[in-house]
């Protein structure tokens, strides 16, 4: 897996746009028949995404983690973005349709990923971070996550967060996990922005036609840069940086977040005059 260091924010201020891909942005998760996973220093936080097509494909990396397995001092969230899959973890069978959501905990030996119909295959989205006890597996489907509706037409901004992994909803940890849908007609996400040094988070933008445009924009509220992002491209938000996104036309993206703390609302909004 490729591994990716932490950066300074002060040092960012005279990258490249090549260097900033290369530090922020996962372009190439998913390949067919593939597993990648990128492992990011900001809380030790793991994104992967896995196409299963004729055969399962293993959830390990023990070269990297120095572990015996995967989950040995981990939890997961996986969610799919492709076609209906399954999950087995430890010979128990999990089936996941599109933005079905699977949590697995502490302790688990053996995940691997399968498509139903290898012609069509799923696509596992996961991020995994660091953890201390064993929480249940738990499976939730997108109709029982936890839906908050947030903005509205005439600021372009009228979406739905759904929460799957967090206090109220599925127990873990530290991960939170949860899916943003935008209206048609809606292309833009959390602004006003925000920022949560206590906790990074990991965006992945999909559901995009292909050659439709994110435009995601980072960095620190008075230095802030963009990364033009593709469908199923991934990006890494470190704690010090705002995270918003601007599209071409409406599209949906995945947050999880690992950190200090547990509660989605520990945010410090921008002031729109602080942002430059
Ligand atoms: O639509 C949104 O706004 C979000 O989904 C925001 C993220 O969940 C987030 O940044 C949580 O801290
Ligand atoms: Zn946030």
């Amino acid at each position: 897996m490729e591994i990716r260091h932490t950066t300074n924010p002060t040092d960012m201020r005279q990258y490249t746009t090549e260097r900033l891909r290369s530090e922020f942005l996962m372009e190439s998760l998913f390949v067919a028949g593939e597993m990648n996973m990128v492992y990011s220093h900001y809380d030790r936080v793991v994104t992967g995404g896995a196409i299963p097509t004729s055969s399962p494909v293993l959830l390990e990396d023990k070269e990297t983690l120095k572990t015996d397995y995967f989950l040995e001092r981990r939890e997961v969230g996986i969610i799919n973005i492709g076609a209906n899959g399954k999950v087995m973890v430890d010979g128990e069978e999990y089936t996941l349709a599109k933005r079905d959501c699977l949590y697995v905990g502490l302790g688990n030996k053996e995940v691997t990923f399968h498509s139903v119909d290898p012609s069509e295959p799923a696509k596992f989205y996961f991020v995994s971070s660091l953890a201390h006890k064993n929480y249940p597996t738990k499976k939730i489907p997108i109709e029982d996550a936890t839906p908050i509706k947030l903005g509205s037409d005439s600021q372009s901004n009228n979406r739905t967060i759904y929460q799957y992994i967090h206090n109220d909803g599925i127990q873990s940890c530290q991960l939170m996990l949860g899916m943003t849908l935008l209206e048609p007609n809606n292309m833009w996400n959390t602004m006003p922005a925000h920022l949560h040094d206590r906790r990074m988070e990991v965006y992945l933008y999909f559901d995009l036609d292909q050659d439709a445009r994110v435009f995601h924009l980072m960095g620190e509220p008075s230095e802030t840069r963009h990364l033009v992002v593709k469908n199923e491209q991934a990006v890494l938000s470190p704690p010090w940086s705002i995270h918003s996104g601007v599209g071409t036309n409406n599209y949906t993206f995945i947050w999880a977040m690992a950190g200090e703390n547990y509660t989605f609302t520990d945010q410090d909004p921008v002031n729109m005059n602080d942002l430059k």
